[in-house]
């Protein structure tokens, strides 16, 4: 067994990881990042990276189909599944390879392979070659995907998002579980690309929406497109000869059965926190296990520990997981001076089509408080009738007495850039007359977030004239 002595040790090299190496480095250059898995990350290798390449292609199918709407005929639109795949898994490898060559140009004296795991506060044991003693550490492991035990009886029949990125070639049909964001995009996008999807949820749960209008207006448009029952009542699932038999409660009440070729498990992620050790240490653990941090330092109690990215189970998306390993790295190279970091205004983005997004406070973290409601339906609004876009609901929540602007759940066409506005807003503690003072070009899909805003301005004005 070989020893290590230093400063700080960073257990990950994921995106948060990897940010908290090079935060922990200003401070002191004793530093080692470890990393159990393969170098490349999450976010590239089978996350953002994959995911949206392969609803790239799904939108090129369905913009083709859809064109004769507009009166432009495409004969007949084929999907090539190899060639789908190959181009998914093409540039993916191309972004993994940028990542790979970024960490492989870390020194080598500062990089160590294998699983960590605490053995007490400060020393790690790294497989069965190291044993780092640690100064400081920081926790960036990431998470996994998690489903109930009992499925692991499909076998090679279930998969999660990591397998579908190593596909060849298309499958015939899937049944994917977990309508959240992953069961989303992906189910959409292999809907779109001629796989015949059927999606099951629990709930009635759709996407990170909390708002009930919302959640419906998105139950109602993926509905019209593919079959989705965010509730079901499934009675049996068992593996047959090629595939997996599914016996479940249909809409009207029957017993309905299916078989499907593959059974997509996205029903969430759970923080790389077994097998970490950290029963062997002082850390306070919440009840599940994580260490109990603050969010603006990520320290781990009062101690050297921080915990930065997914693990943390805070906000498990890639600008977060960046941020949170900038703030982490930080706080441990120049320990004991522990600084708050800037934490931005939650900001979360689905790419289905529509997009769904959410900005600020959710609906459910709001109710019970006094707040107005502004809310614009794109079906008739002006822009994404043209696109033919026009689906979705957009409400915007704001403060009954100070009118300031406090957050937004919305599903509608580019969901993702009228996002950024609102948390832009969100960020400059704006009310909602102040953002009506910006400007709105005409003709786009921001009036349509504009009549929102008007919509809530005249509920607060209103609140106004009665209580005068
Ligand atoms: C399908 C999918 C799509 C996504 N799409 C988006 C998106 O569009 N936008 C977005 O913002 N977010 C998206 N996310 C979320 C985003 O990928 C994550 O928030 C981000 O990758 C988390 O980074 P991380 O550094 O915390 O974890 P990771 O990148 O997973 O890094 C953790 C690393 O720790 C290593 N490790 C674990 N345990 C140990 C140990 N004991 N010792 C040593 N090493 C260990 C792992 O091997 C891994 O390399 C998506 C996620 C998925 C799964
Ligand atoms: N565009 C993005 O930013 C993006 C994309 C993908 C993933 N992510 C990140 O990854 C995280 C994890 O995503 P996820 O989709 O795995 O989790 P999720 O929490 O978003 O969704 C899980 C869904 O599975 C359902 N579910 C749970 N158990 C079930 C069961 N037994 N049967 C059927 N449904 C069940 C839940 O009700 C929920 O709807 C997200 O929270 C997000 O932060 C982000």
């Amino acid at each position: 067994m070989q020893t290590r002595d230093v400063d700080v040790a960073v257990i990950g090299a994921g995106s948060a990881g990897l940010v908290a190496y090079r935060s922990a480095r200003k401070w002191t250059k004793n530093v080692v990042l470890i990393e159990g898995g393969p170098y490349g990350t999450t976010c590239a290798r089978v996350g953002c990276m994959p995911s949206k390449l392969l609803i790239a292609a799904a939108e090129a199918a369905h913009a083709a189909r859809e064109a004769s709407e507009f009166g432009v005929n495409v004969d007949s639109v084929t999907v090539d599944g190899r060639a789908v795949m190959n181009r998914v898994r093409r540039e993916r490898d191309r972004f993994v390879g940028f990542v790979v060559e970024g960490t492989e140009n870390i020194p080598e004296e500062n990089r160590l392979r294998g699983y960590a795991r605490f053995l007490d506060d400060h020393r790690l044991q790294v497989d069965d070659h190291t044993i780092v003693t640690a100064r400081r550490i920081v926790i960036a492991t990431g998470s996994s995907p998690s489903y109930p035990k009992a499925w692991d009886a499909l076998g090679n029949r279930l998969l999660v998002n990591d397998d579908i990125f190593g596909w060849d070639d298309l499958p015939r049909s899937v049944a994917v579980f977990g309508p959240g964001v992953i069961g989303l995009e992906l189910g959409q996008a292999l809907h779109r690309l001629g796989v015949d999807v059927k999606m099951f949820g629990l709930g009635g749960l759709v996407g990170p929406l909390t708002d009930p209008a919302v959640v419906e207006s998105a139950r109602a448009v993926f509905s019209k497109e593919f079959y989705l029952d965010a509730d079901v009542d499934v009675r049996n699932m068992e593996r047959v000869e090629g595939g997996v038999r599914i016996e479940y409660v249909d809409h009207d009440g029957h017993l309905q059965t299916s078989v499907v070729d593959y059974v997509v498990a996205a029903t969430g992620r759970r923080p790389n926190v077994a097998g970490l050790g950290l029963e062997n240490t002082r850390l306070p653990l919440d009840d599940r296990g994580i260490p109990v941090f603050d969010d603006q330092t990520l320290q781990v109690g009062r101690s050297h520990v921080f915990i930065a990215g997914d693990v943390n189970n805070d906000r498990p998306l890639l600008h977060e997981a960046a941020d949170e390993g900038r703030i982490a790295g930080g706080n441990a190279g120049r320990f004991f001076r522990v600084e708050p970091g800037k934490r931005t205004a939650p900001l979360a983005v689905v790419f289905s089509d529509p997009q769904i997004a959410m900005v600020g406070h959710t609906y459910r973290a709001l109710e019970g408080q006094d707040i107005v409601v502004g809310e614009v339906s794109f079906e008739n609004q002006g822009r994404s009738r043209v696109m033919l876009k026009n689906q979705g609901l957009l409400r915007v929540y704001a403060d009954a007495e100070t009118g300031c602007f406090l957050g937004a759940e919305m599903i509608g066409p580019r969901a993702e850039h009228l996002a950024h506005l609102l948390a832009w807003s969100y960020q400059s503690g704006h009310s909602i007359q102040r953002m009506l003072e910006m400007p709105f070009y005409h003709p786009v899909i921001e009036e349509g977030l504009r009549t929102a805003l008007r919509d809530a301005n005249a509920k607060l004005q209103d609140r106004l004239r009665r209580a005068a």
